[in-house]
Order: C-alpha cells, then sequence, then structure tokens
C-alpha cells in the first residue's frame, strides 16, 4: 500500500493554479490514486467568457482526466471550484467560501503565478509576491493545515551558476517593493524594473525569487516546503506520455521549428537543457506535502526537480532527436522542411535570422500580396524570433543545481511510493522522451490527425524539391551576374569548363581503349 496515497485520502486539498499546465495533472495524479481524498479547493477566476462551473466542467472531460473518471466516478462532486482573482488583494474570495477555507484545507500546493517573462512588474509582484504572502496568512488561520507547499522555479536564483536547495536573499526586502508599488505611479515603476531586477534576466525569475523570501519571512510556524522545477516538459508517462497544452517554454519553439519557420536558434549546443517532465514534478510535489506533513522537517526544506546533474541532456542532443521526430512524424502544412540550426555566435546567428527567416517570410508575403492575399508571414515571423529572444538567455547557460534534499527524499520512500511516486529523473530515456514530446505537441496542441502524416511527408517532399530548385536558380542568376561584372569569376568559369571538358575527353578516350 502507498503510504502517500492513503495520506491523501480524507483530507481537504487546496490548490491554486488548478487550471494551469502543472495544477491539471497536479489534479488528475491525486485523483487516481487517492480517489477516496474528501475535496480539492481549487481557486479559479472566470476566464474567455468561461464561468467556473464550465472551466471546470472542460477540464474533467478533457482527455487528461479519461483515466480518472474511471478510477473515482464521482470526480465532479469532489472539486469545489472557488471563486479568487489572486491579483486583487484579499483574492476576492466571499466570507461563506473564506469560512470554509479556513476550516477545512489540510494541505496547500501554490502553483499560481504569473510565467510571462515581460510581464509588468506591478502585476508579476501582485501575483509571484503579494498573492503568495496573503496565502500564507490565510494559512496561518487554517487550525488543521498540515502542509503547504509552494512551486518556484529552478531559475529564481539564475544569476547565480551553482544553486543550493536553500533560499537566497534578494538585495531589496519584498515587503519595501510591495509598499512601494502601491504608490507609485506605472511609468515611474517600469523605469526602476530594470534597476531592480538587476542582474537577473526578467521579471518572471526576479519576482519568483522575491516569492520566495516571502515564504521564508512569513512562515510562522507553518510546516512549509519550496519545490523549485526546471523547464517543465510534456508527461513522461502519466497519466500517459506526451501531453502538453500550453505553447510556453519549448513547446512553442517545438511548434515553430516542426512548421519550418524556425530553422536556428542562438543555442549553446553543449549547454544543459535541463528539461523536467511535468509528472515527475508532480510526483515529487505529492511526495513532499506527504513529507511535510509526517515528518515536519524544522525548517523550510527546498527541493529542486532538476534533470541536469542526474541525467543530463544537451541542446544539441534534443536538436538532433527532435528533427530525427519531424521526419517520422512530421507536422502538417509545413512552410519551409524544419531544420535547427545551432549557433551561440552572435554574428553568425544574426546572419541565420536574415537569411533563413526574414527573408523567406517577406518572400512569401510578397507572394500573398501578388495573389491578392493579405501578407501575415513577417508578423508571425518577428513575434516566432521575439519568443526564441526571450529564451535565448536559459538555452546558452549550464547551471548546477544541487538535489540533496530530493534525493534525501527519495531514499525515504517506500518501493511502492517510490514506484507509484517516481520522480527518479535518472530513470528517462531522453530519445524516447522528446519523441513523445513531439508527438505529443502534434496530438494535444495542434490536434493534428496521424491519418495526415502520409501527405505531410508528400508535403515536405515537395518543398524539398522547391529548395533545390530556388537554390539552384539563385546560384546560377548569382553566378551569370558575377561573369558579367568580374574578369576573375570569368577566369574560374573558363578554368572550371577547360577542367571538365579535359576531364571527359580523358574519360571517353579511356573507355575506347579498354573496347
Ligand atoms: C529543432 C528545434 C528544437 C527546439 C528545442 C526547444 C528549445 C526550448 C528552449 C526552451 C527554453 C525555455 C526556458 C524557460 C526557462 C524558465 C522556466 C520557468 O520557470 S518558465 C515558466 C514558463 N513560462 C514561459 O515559458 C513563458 C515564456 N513566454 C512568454 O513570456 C511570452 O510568450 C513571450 C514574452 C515570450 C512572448 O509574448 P507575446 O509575443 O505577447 O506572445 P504570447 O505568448 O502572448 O502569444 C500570442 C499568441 O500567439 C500564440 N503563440 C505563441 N507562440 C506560438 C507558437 N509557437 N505556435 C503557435 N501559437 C503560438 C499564443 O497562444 C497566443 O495566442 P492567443 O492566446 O492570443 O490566441
Ligand atoms: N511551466 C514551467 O516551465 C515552469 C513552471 N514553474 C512554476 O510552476 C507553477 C505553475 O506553472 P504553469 O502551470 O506552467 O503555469 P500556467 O501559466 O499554465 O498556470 C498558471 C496558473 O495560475 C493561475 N493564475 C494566474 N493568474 C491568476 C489570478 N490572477 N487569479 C487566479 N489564478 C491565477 C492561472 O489561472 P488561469 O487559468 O485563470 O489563467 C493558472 O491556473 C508556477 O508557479 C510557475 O512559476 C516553475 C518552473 C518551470
Amino acid at each position: 500500500m502507498s503510504m502517500i496515497a492513503a495520506f491523501y485520502g480524507g483530507k481537504s486539498i487546496l490548490i491554486t493554479g488548478a487550471t494551469g499546465f502543472l495544477g491539471k495533472v497536479l489534479m488528475e495524479k491525486l485523483f487516481r490514486t487517492s480517489p477516496d481524498l474528501k475535496v480539492i479547493y481549487i481557486l479559479v477566476r472566470p476566464k474567455a467568457g468561461q464561468t467556473l462551473q464550465q472551466r471546470v466542467f472542460q477540464i474533467l472531460n478533457s482527455k487528461l482526466f479519461e483515466k480518472v473518471k474511471e478510477v473515482c466516478p464521482n470526480v465532479h462532486e469532489k472539486i469545489r471550484a472557488i471563486y479568487a482573482d489572486l491579483s486583487q488583494n484579499d483574492f476576492g474570495i466571499s466570507k461563506e467560501d473564506m469560512q470554509e477555507l479556513l476550516s477545512c484545507t489540510n494541505v496547500i500546493f501554490h502553483c499560481a503565478a504569473t510565467v510571462r517573462f515581460d510581464d509588468t512588474l506591478r502585476h508579476a509582484v501582485q501575483l509571484n509576491v503579494t498573492a503568495t504572502r496573503q496565502l500564507l496568512l490565510m494559512a496561518s488561520q487554517m487550525p488543521k493545515l498540515e502542509a503547504f507547499i509552494h512551486i518556484s522555479t529552478a531559475y529564481s536564483n539564475c544569476n547565480l551558476k551553482h544553486i543550493d536547495e536553500v533560499i537566497y536573499p534578494c538585495p531589496v526586502e519584498p515587503k519595501k517593493i510591495i509598499d512601494s508599488l502601491e504608490w507609485l505611479d506605472d511609468a515611474i515603476i517600469e523605469e526602476i524594473a530594470p534597476k531592480l531586477i538587476r542582474d537577473w534576466p526578467n521579471i518572471y525569475t526576479y519576482t519568483k525569487a522575491l516569492g520566495e523570501m516571502v515564504v521564508q519571512q512569513e512562515s510562522r510556524n507553518l510546516n512549509i516546503a519550496i519545490i523549485r522545477p526546471s523547464i517543465v516538459g510534456a508527461t513522461w508517462q502519466e497519466p500517459f506520455p506526451g501531453w502538453v497544452d500550453n505553447v510556453n517554454g519549448p513547446n512553442g519553439l517545438i511548434i515553430a521549428a516542426g512548421k519550418g519557420f524556425l530553422r536556428a536558434l542562438k543555442a549553446t549546443p553543449k549547454a544543459v537543457a535541463d528539461l523536467i517532465p511535468v509528472d515527475t514534478v508532480v510526483n515529487l510535489m505529492l511526495a513532499v506535502g506527504w513529507y511535510t506533513a509526517v515528518h515536519r522537517p524544522k525548517s523550510t526544506l527546498v527541493y529542486h526537480s532538476t534533470s541536469g546533474n542526474l541525467n543530463p541532456c544537451n541542446w544539441h542532443k534534443m536538436g538532433v532527436q527532435v528533427l530525427a521526430t519531424f521526419e517520422k512524424i512530421p507536422f502538417e502544412r509545413a512552410f519551409r522542411r524544419p531544420y535547427a540550426n545551432f549557433t551561440s555566435n552572435n554574428f553568425t546567428s544574426q546572419y541565420w535570422n536574415a537569411v533563413s527567416h526574414r527573408a523567406p517570410a517577406i518572400i512569401y508575403d510578397c507572394y500573398l500580396r501578388l495573389t491578392g492575399r493579405k501578407p501575415r508571414m513577417t508578423k508571425l515571423m518577428n513575434q516566432i524570433l521575439r519568443t526564441a529572444s526571450m529564451l535565448e538567455y536559459f538555452i546558452n547557460r549550464s547551471w548546477e543545481w544541487s538535489t540533496y534534499n530530493t534525493e534525501m527524499l527519495m531514499s525515504e520512500l517506500s518501493p511502492e511510493d517510490q514506484r507509484v511516486f517516481n520522480f527518479d529523473v535518472r530513470q528517462l530515456n531522453w530519445l524516447e522522451y522528446i519523441e513523445n514530446y513531439v508527438l505529443g505537441v502534434k496530438k494535444y496542441l495542434l490536434k493534428e490527425d496521424m491519418a495526415g502524416i502520409p501527405e505531410a511527408k508528400q508535403h515536405l517532399k515537395r518543398l524539398r524539391n522547391i529548395h533545390y530548385l530556388f537554390n539552384t536558380a539563385l546560384f546560377l542568376i548569382v553566378w551569370r551576374l558575377l561573369i558579367a561584372r568580374s574578369q576573375m569569376a570569368r577566369n574560374v568559369w573558363f578554368f572550371i569548363v577547360s577542367f571538365c571538358y579535359k576531364f571527359l575527353s580523358y574519360f571517353r578516350a579511356s573507355s575506347t581503349l579498354k573496347v
């Protein structure tokens, strides 16, 4: 019997960010392994014209939850969506709902955050710092609370090279920042933001670091743990391989590469590609929740959910495998044949951007204009290049994350728990994982049918022929111009022609002799 699964039985669990990528996989696993849990409270806001109930309905009826419905048929009754907007100071939760949350909650998983790299400082602080403080305040009023699990990111201290499982102080106190944002106006905030974030690459990682400090400062006598995942990728095994649901991180770039838009990337091929499957992160979260509640460590423990030091893979290997998968399982209606040129050199990268990205987009837009259609490729290309440039920081560096606490926890688990809540990334086969990942992007993000693969392959063949034709025509035009204008080019041309002629004459003469 799994001790972790048994621990969550009969419990009331509060999850923030349950409608997000990590949150959905967390809920799925909880319902599947502990169907006898009492209730999962989720803090949700209405979004995109959908009510809370519609959002929950959509999640529970998605493919991700198919297995859950078999194990826990009354899953609808065990999920309680509570209206909350974490960007409001009191979350906007009603009095009755607040009362229920305060009196019943046993475990909190705090996943909600703004993960946009370019968010405004005000919004990012509100969500990643102030909301965390507010939730801790609520937690301190929960008599039945056994554990509070805060999800941070392995990159919250990416200004360091070696990162231990400890909370590092930030140069400016989070409280000072929260207070000053109350009276500063937006224009001034955006002006001081670069000075505040110093050597952090973006507002997201900076505010996640501030969030950790808040956890440390406001922990009171709560049982708290922090989990720091690196780049969270598609599911590895559970509930099935390759599940993804948003275009964040690698997903958007895989789409852009598979569709032939993005053919070169400023990336250091040998840098560690620290991806971690989302189900691995979730298994660690559930194990940490159990350990924190049952063993009550004296201080706040930090757990790294990373792959780099246990089972490293680099961007070169990843790129090669992604391309190999595109050959086997191509995406439909590609713009160009997929290709991945990784270069860490600035000049080469600029060159590829001009030749491989901007030029084809401009040519295609001209073609659209000439055929009376609206040009769109340049705009799309600019967006893809902007996203790629925002991710550049993370694909041109390697970090060392120590994993003592994560390994300690692994050794504390029973063999059954190690199997059911497996977070041992050493068992991950990267080639298999990446293939399933790309397949998952095709199936679950792009919603492409597998029956379309032969047509997609035919399309790629046509693109290859167009590519050869285009290159040959371009070469001939350039060469013709050169010959017309340069004596040296004419000399080279004469040399090549006479060499070929001599070679052919020799070949003909020797074959006549043999006969
Ligand atoms: C062979 C090649 C091999 C490839 C190898 C892969 C390499 C992977 C490298 C990955 C490195 C990732 C590092 C992350 C590290 C930090 C870890 C965390 O904690 S981070 C935590 C995770 N956080 C992150 O990862 C956040 C990172 N992302 C961001 O912060 C922002 O997206 C942005 C600032 C980069 C661009 O903002 P902006 O320009 O405003 O663009 P919006 O986003 O607003 O999108 C606008 C619309 O376009 C849509 N769409 C977009 N892309 C694609 C696509 N490719 N396709 C289709 N659609 C796409 C999008 O859905 C939206 O549609 P709609 O809703 O309007 O209908
Ligand atoms: N994905 C990754 O690569 C990594 C993620 N992490 C961390 O993991 C956690 C989860 O990330 P992930 O699932 O990928 O992110 P998502 O963007 O998929 O999910 C974010 C969640 O937060 C919720 N949320 C955002 N703003 C509000 C708000 N104002 N009120 C209520 N809820 C809100 C979203 O709700 P809604 O659906 O309404 O928008 C959503 O449920 C985050 O803390 C992130 O920092 C750490 C490392 C890497």
